[in-house]
């Protein structure tokens, strides 16, 4: 694991040490927009039209952030016109990587060996993460962004001309309940997992513990009166929560040291979690080997054996109650 500096690749683990143990994720820096016209999104620069085969998709199927575009792709029939490219589960001293011997598909549009001469493509000099996912513009060579949350709501919208796919699942009326509960599950949930098991002292991970179940609590509570996280319609807000909850058990509970409960032992987190995997097109987005392998067999600091767990046994198949 590591970063680009001035465009050229430092293995590095996360620094903590400067945040008394506390892990702080590095903010996307690539934030254009894909419109339907064209014209610029809320921010970044125009001349990213909807197209169809003009955008390449580069993903991990363990990253629970690329895991949002994939369903997002599928929920928007947006297979024939956004291809990808899957990295590899291990993501060691180069980073991510086009190994085909470790699941990768390779890099389907430049055949590069790692995902970090991707962001060097689109810029020579680049300095930061290299993080998955991707969007690429075939057309002009550069990555439109690097930032799920913006990438899905492209998705959402961008192509409706293109795929005559019109779900939508950030919905002008909602967008402030939706935008509320995102900015709870974000830092709680989503990243919250991630501050428990990147944490290197004992007080930074107490605090994202009791903050992660606090907020599993409130979200078992929120679906015992309502089937989806903002009453009953399906949104974003949903998909953003169920990358992590899927997760959770066979990864997070015991890598990350979440481990208070699993998510099977909550009622209705538990049967909205399969009614979400149910929904067509999502199990086939869902690959349980990555997202093993990819934790358990990178993170040697917190693995250093590399050995991966057997269990649990899950059944994401099993008949759920939300109706
Ligand atoms: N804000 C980004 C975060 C993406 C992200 O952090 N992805 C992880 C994989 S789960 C990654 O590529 N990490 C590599 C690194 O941090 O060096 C998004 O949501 O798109």
């Amino acid at each position: 694991m590591g970063l680009l500096v001035d465009g050229i690749w430092r293995d590095d683990w996360y620094k903590t040490a400067d945040n008394g143990g506390a892990f702080k994720r590095e903010d996307a820096k690539l934030r254009n927009w894909v419109t339907a016209d064209g014209s610029a999104g809320s921010t970044g620069k125009a001349g990213f039209k909807a197209e169809s085969g003009r955008y390449h998709l580069y993903v991990s199927l363990a990253c629970p952030w690329a895991h949002r575009t994939l369903i997002f792709r599928q929920l928007k029939s947006l297979q024939s016109h956004i291809d990808v490219s899957v990295v590899s589960s291990d993501m060691i001293e180069h980073g991510w990587t086009f190994d085909p011997n470790t699941g990768s598909s390779g890099d389907n549009l430049y055949q590069s060996e790692y995902m970090h001469q991707i962001y060097t493509k689109n810029d020579s000099a680049y300095t930061g993460r290299v993080t998955v996912p991707v969007l690429w513009d075939k057309n002009t060579q550069q990555i439109v962004s690097n930032e799920s949350a913006d990438i899905i709501r492209m998705f959402n919208s961008a192509f409706n001309d293109i795929t005559g796919n019109t779900l939508d699942f950030y919905p002008a009326e909602l967008r402030k309940e939706i935008d509320a509960i995102n900015a709870f599950v974000y830092p709680n949930i989503n990243n919250g997992v991630y501050r428990c098991g990147f944490a290197t002292t004992q007080q930074a991970y107490k605090e994202a513990y009791d903050s992660l179940f606090v907020a599993l609590d409130k979200i078992e509570e929120i679906l015992a009166n309502n089937k989806y996280l903002v009453g009953d319609l399906q949104t974003e807000a949903d998909w953003r929560l169920f990358t992590t909850l899927i997760r959770f058990d066979a990864v997070y509970f015991g890598h990350f040291k979440c481990n208070q409960r699993q998510i099977d032992s909550y009622p209705n987190i538990s049967n909205y979690v399969r009614s979400l995997y149910q929904v067509a097109g999502v199990a086939e987005t869902t690959n349980m080997q990555h997202i093993k392998r990819h934790y358990y067999f990178s993170h040697t600091m917190i693995n250093p054996t590399q050995v991966i767990p057997e269990g649990p046994k899950q059944d994401f198949l099993a008949p759920h109650n939300r109706g």
